[in-house]
């Protein structure tokens, strides 16, 4: 799979993160956000944290091209089939990167109110050969990776419509959040596609 070999590389070593800020154009992308807001059956996730249970306030979705499982936090999903905008979207992945991505994680936050922890996308189900796509559209929120071993942080910007490609072994050696923010007042919609390991 070939990487997107003329823009630089976001990581100092250890992995390869690339983006491309307009990967869609404003229009598309207005239109992406409107569509994903109103066909994606997002719903909060429940989260067991010391025994107890939680609802997020983030919003989630998991979808793919067959009814794949997927476990975190001690509850589990079964993909929905691909939407037609999830089907659209893909396919421009795969013409650019050549990947053919099999599932996807979606989050909607509501505001700056709303973020995501440190963690790396390395579970078990994942094909850890393949990229991780990650499109963005909505708010601009910052994005952090931070080095496993010597805690470096590189800080980069998501825009509406950008694309994020985290390519092997990035998420080996860096973990990444979305910090929370109480500037941000609007919504934001991140999808992450992946390729779930097949036997
Ligand atoms: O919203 C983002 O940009 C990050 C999402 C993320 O890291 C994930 O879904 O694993
Ligand atoms: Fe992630």
């Amino acid at each position: 799979m070939d990487e997107i070999f003329f823009l630089k590389n976001l990581l100092p070593y250890q992995g390869k993160a690339f983006k491309l800020p307009a990967f869609f154009d404003r229009q598309i992308a207005d239109e992406y956000f409107h569509r994903l807001h109103e066909e994606i059956e997002w719903q909060h996730d429940e989260v067991i944290l010391f025994g107890k249970r939680h609802i997020t306030k983030r919003k989630t979705a998991w979808y793919g091209s067959k009814p794949y499982q997927y476990t975190y936090s001690n509850s589990t999903k079964v993909a929905l089939p691909f939407s037609k905008t999830l089907l659209d979207i893909g396919q421009k992945l795969t013409r650019e990167t050549g990947v053919i991505f099999n599932s996807c994680l979606l989050n909607l936050y509501a505001d700056g109110s709303e973020g995501m922890g440190w963690h790396s996308d390395n579970e078990k189900v994942l094909n850890p050969e393949m990229p991780i796509a990650s499109v963005s559209f909505g708010a601009l929120r910052k994005f952090y990776f931070k080095n496993r071993d010597t805690k470096e942080r590189i800080d980069i910007l998501l825009e509406h419509g950008s694309l994020l490609m985290m390519h092997p072994p990035t998420q080996e050696h860096w973990l990444h959040s979305l910090p929370k923010t109480a500037k941000v007042k609007e919504p934001r919609i991140n999808l992450t596609f992946r390729v779930i390991k097949e036997n």
